[in-house]
């Protein structure tokens, strides 16, 4: 991440920035019974290949989020979610992008996982053993930890 401010209304330019558009990102937190939450690694080929993420991906002309997750997750990952439900808004300003990750909870799903773009899976607590962590993942982490009551580091390698 570069230290360049962010803006609050990210479809403006930034301070002394060239202007870049947002690019809007569906994101799934899905969560277990036992309070298990998935991750997965992103595919070779894709920027921070080999890093762990929360599954989803970009949103399509005249997607909502929901429709996007749902999407995305039955692409990645062979599932059909249920309700997703809204839950953190976060930009994110990569040098290959500035992004705005639209995080939702997901506790209902149908279907075995498949990984279809040959990437890793893990079903995880806190901490996280799996890593590197992608840097717009691990504030998710935090609210996690926050929600939990989790104290400590939630992951070992950035
Ligand atoms: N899926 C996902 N993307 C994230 C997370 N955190 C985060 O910063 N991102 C960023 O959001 C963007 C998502 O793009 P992507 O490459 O996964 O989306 P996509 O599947 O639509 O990509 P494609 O255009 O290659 O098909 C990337 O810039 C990625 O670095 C996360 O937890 N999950």
């Amino acid at each position: 991440m570069t230290s360049t401010p962010l803006v609050a209304d990210g479809d403006r330019p930034r301070e002394g920035g060239a202007d870049r558009a947002v690019v809007d990102v569906a994101v799934g937190v899905l969560i277990r019974p036992d309070g298990r939450f998935l991750v997965t690694s992103r595919p070779e080929g894709k920027v921070y290949a080999g890093y762990w993420e929360f599954p989803g991906g970009k949103l399509e002309a005249g997607e909502t989020v929901e429709q996007a997750l749902r999407r995305e997750l039955h692409e990645e990952l062979g599932i059909a979610i249920g309700a997703a439900e809204p839950w953190k808004v976060e930009l994110v300003d990569y040098p290959h992008a500035l992004v705005r990750l639209n995080f939702c909870k997901v506790f209902d799903w149908t279907g075995e996982l498949q990984m279809r773009e040959a990437q890793s899976f893990a079903w995880q607590g806190l901490p996280l053993d799996v890593g590197p962590v992608l840097p717009g993942t691990v504030p998710v982490l935090g609210w996690l930890a926050a929600e939990r009551g989790f104290e400590g580091a939630t992951f070992s390698v950035a």
